[in-house]
């Protein structure tokens, strides 16, 4: 990456095109510091230990970098402090245009942002820029709210009145998971900032870098230093961001035994949450469904970002008479899918993102066979042609047939290119099956019958449900979970309630009327 004076310099094509065109598999290593504070990167006040991230492509470090520890916290907590005086006295309009101006400035470096996301977490270049472009487009959707932002009047007896204010809660604190690094930075801070908000990020230690590039392109837009931080770390310097005095919310995305923790800390200090987490969505496929779409709307539920994602549809639950029909489609277009540098334009499935992580969806694979599922295909390591990706974390997508509502790899969160085949006979039947778990994050239904697909709908207990498609993510659709899969929403106009609280002002225009 170019330094930010180095890039200004350039005209706006070379300022997007040159730090992607230095960027390459294999190739690319971080020397600058990884922790943002005040509009500037720097390194960490102290240290609680190191960290390292991978490029999951090739097996390399691509980065080594300090976990910031209690002092560095508190002095990102205290430039989002100060920076959260001076923005929370801007007009709505006034913060709406520099989140539009760095959604701008996100759609010209798209390609550098993509880049590297794709060399830090493995997904394929094709789908880091469509994360790249619901980023951009979130900054937009809120910046579009930030100016109508109000509250209420309502008239009271005697010509007194009252009125409410929408009003921000203070210093956010965003914590994120791997899969989404840029997309979940974007999705938390834009209706944080949009409602008044400072936010401190802390990115996945898997996937350090790309919040940075946030961080700069607010500073650029023309937000005050410090409005948006980032500190690096785990468990313990999320941990020092939970519990910290000054911090007013905590948005967190991850999984739900570190979400239930979480939650324990905010509990201790009554901050709200908003939780993304974990699960493990049914997708239902009906027999008068458009079959072509159906098999496509399986493979968007299962495939994405190597089968990382968290609303993915596992549990496809196929109506008997066209079970054999769509499996074998499945199946054929499943093993159709390129896998290898995720760089590459016409790779469609990169690594996963790290060693343990393939291990463990490996393992997955194992149990479901020892427990009868059968392997249709895939589910086994790859190891593509280039030399450069022998070290690669790569599986090929795997389709287990003849599953069980009691196996393992129907019941657990995989996350990974694991698709589970079930078959049922009814409605009913299928709907009790598909909501007999503790997660409820999304579903999906395909029929041609319009009726029926309101009715499952409703019947469903997930907090995002998709009929005839899958795993689309307009900015304009709150996103958020049922039961364990969380609470809270993002995107969409009501997360401007998460990030906002309001105050009743009520207003006497005659005389007090005592008791005493
Ligand atoms: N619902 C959603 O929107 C959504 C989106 C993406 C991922 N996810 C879920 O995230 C999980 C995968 O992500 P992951 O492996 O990064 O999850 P994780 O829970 O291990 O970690 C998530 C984040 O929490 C931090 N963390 C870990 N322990 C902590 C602690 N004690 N205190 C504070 N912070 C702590 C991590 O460093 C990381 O930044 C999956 O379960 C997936 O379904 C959910
Ligand atoms: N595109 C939204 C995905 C978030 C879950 O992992």
């Amino acid at each position: 990456m170019l330094p930010r004076a180095g890039r200004a310099a350039l005209p706006p094509l070379l300022r997007s095109l040159r730090p992607a065109a230095a960027m390459s598999t294999g190739s690319f290593l971080v020397s600058q510091p990884l922790n943002y504070r005040g509009g500037a990167r720097l390194q960490p006040a102290d240290a609680s230990g190191s960290e390292t991230a991978f490029e999951p492509a090739t097996g390399r470090v691509i980065a080594t970098f300090t976990c910031s520890g209690e002092k560095e916290v508190h002095l990102a907590v205290q430039d989002a402090k100060a920076a959260f005086k001076i923005w929370s006295q801007k007009s709505g309009l006034e913060r709406g245009r520099i989140l539009l101006e760095a959604a701008r400035i996100i759609r010209e470096r798209k390609e550098e942002i993509a880049t590297l996301e794709t060399i830090n977490n493995g997904k394929s270049i094709l789908e880091a820029r469509l994360d790249i472009d619901t980023s951009w487009q979130c900054l937009e959707y809120y910046a579009g709210l930030a100016g109508s932002l109000a509250g209420e009047h309502i008239q009271l007896p005697g010509g007194s009145f009252g009125y409410t204010r929408r009003e921000p809660l203070g210093v956010c604190v965003g914590i994120g998971a791997w899969n989404y690094p840029f997309q979940i930075a974007s999705w938390k801070s834009a209706p944080a900032l949009a409602c008044g908000n400072a936010m401190v990020f802390k990115p996945s230690p898997f996937t350090p870098l790309s919040a940075l590039l946030l961080a700069e392109i607010y500073t650029e837009a023309g937000a005050p230093p410090g409005l948006f931080n980032v500190v690096q770390g785990g468990a313990a310097t999320g941990q020092l961001l939970c519990e910290h005095r000054d911090v007013a919310k905590v948005s967190f995305t991850g999984s739900v035994p570190t979400g239930t923790k979480i939650m324990e800390m905010s509990a201790k200090g009554i901050k709200p949450v908003t939780l993304e987490l974990g699960g493990k969505s049914p997708l239902i496929i009906f027999e008068d469904c458009h079959l072509e779409n159906a098999v496509k709307g399986a493979l968007m539920a299962n495939f994405l970002t190597q089968g990382e994602v968290c609303c993915n549809g596992t549990r496809v639950f196929v109506q008997k008479k066209i079970l054999d029909k769509f499996t074998k489609q499945v199946v054929e277009q499943t093993q159709r899918i390129k896998i290898g540098d995720p760089l590459l334009e016409d790779t469609r499935m990169g690594p996963l993102i790290n060693r343990p992580h393939l291990e463990r969806v490996l393992g997955f694979v194992k149990v479901a066979k020892e427990q009868g599922a059968k392997v249709l295909c895939g589910g086994d390591p790859y190891v593509p042609e280039d030399p450069k990706l022998k070290n690669g974390f790569f599986m090929r997508p795997c389709v287990l047939g003849d599953c069980r509502d009691d196996m393992t790899c129907v019941k657990e969160e995989i996350f990974g290119p694991v698709m589970s085949i079930l078959s049922f006979d009814t409605e009913a039947e299928v709907l009790e099956r598909a909501n007999n778990t503790s997660f409820g994050l999304a579903a999906g239904v395909f029929t041609r019958d319009l009726q029926r697909a309101h009715r499952v709908v409703a019947e469903l207990q997930a907090g995002v449900c998709y009929i005839n498609n899958y795993n689309v993510s307009p900015v304009e659709l709150p996103f958020g979970g049922y039961k364990k899969s969380g609470f809270g929403r993002e995107n969409g106009r009501v997360t401007i309630e998460y990030y906002s609280q309001l105050k009743t002002v009520c207003v006497e225009m005659g005389d007090v009327e005592s008791a005493f």
